[in-house]
């Protein structure tokens, strides 16, 4: 069993805390429709999650997970899909079952917390306020806010400075690949929640200290007075 002291946990935001894929489907079809292209199903739109808005953008375009469309029509593009993301991003977008709760325990346990998303700030900040989650966190970081985003270690890094701990002092709760080569790199333990936008990435794999299949099930991983137990990966 591996212990480590802790006192802060960051969170990572869409696949984690909340299920976007159906607002941020819905502006991809908008956004296609009115550049006269056929719509996609909510499940394509899913796997396009976890480098931010722009790259989902340009996936819708190319059809590739790291094309480059022409630049102007990306421009028209993201144009049409912030406009109307901005004004819909807590439509459809639901927390996952238990995240409140949890976020509340965890609150009243004393734990430091962040929110550190590839999401952009004018998307993110809105949403976690319409969920009625914002006031959990001490620091939210988003994906425009500093000079490089996850799998990047910065916006880890600077989230633990900004709480005023230790890197080791820490643990990430994430969905993707993403998040835990980001903690890999940052030196921090990392939770991997198994039901969000993995896309079939082995998280273990990519350095997960242990993974489950609930939000609350984090709890399982924290006990008392600022310990961090991992014993082993849940099934
Ligand atoms: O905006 C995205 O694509 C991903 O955001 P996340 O880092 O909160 O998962
Ligand atoms: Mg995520």
């Amino acid at each position: 069993m591996t212990v480590f002291p802790l006192a802060a946990l960051l969170f990572d935001l869409d696949g984690t805390l909340v299920d976007t894929a159906p607002d941020l489907a819905d502006a991809a079809n908008h956004m296609l429709t009115s550049l006269g292209r056929p719509v996609c199903d909510e499940a394509t739109v899913s796997g396009w999650i976890g480098d931010g808005v722009p790259r989902l953008i340009k996936r819708a375009l190319t059809g590739e997970r790291f094309g480059e469309p022409d630049a102007a029509l990306f421009a028209r593009a993201q144009a049409l899909y912030d406009a109307y993301y901005e004004t819909h991003v807590a439509d459809r977008s639901r927390l996952y079952p238990g995240v409140a709760q949890t976020l509340a325990d965890l609150r009243a346990d004393g734990f430091r917390m962040a929110c550190v998303t590839n999401k952009a700030g004018r998307f993110a900040r809105p949403l976690l306020g319409a969920l009625g989650i914002a006031g959990y966190f001490d620091v939210v970081l988003c994906g425009d806010e500093l000079a490089r985003a996850k799998p990047d270690p910065l916006p880890l890094v600077t989230a633990c400075e900004r709480l005023g701990v230790i890197r080791d002092g820490a643990v990430l709760v994430g969905d993707s690949g993403n998040d835990m080569r980001a903690a890999k790199a940052a030196g921090m333990p990392a939770l991997a929640v198994t039901y969000g936008y993995h896309h079939g990435a082995d998280l273990v794999a990519l350095g997960a200290a242990a993974m489950t299949p609930t939000f609350d099930g984090i709890r399982n991983f924290l006990r008392f007075e600022g310990r961090f137990l991992c014993a082993q990966a849940l099934p």
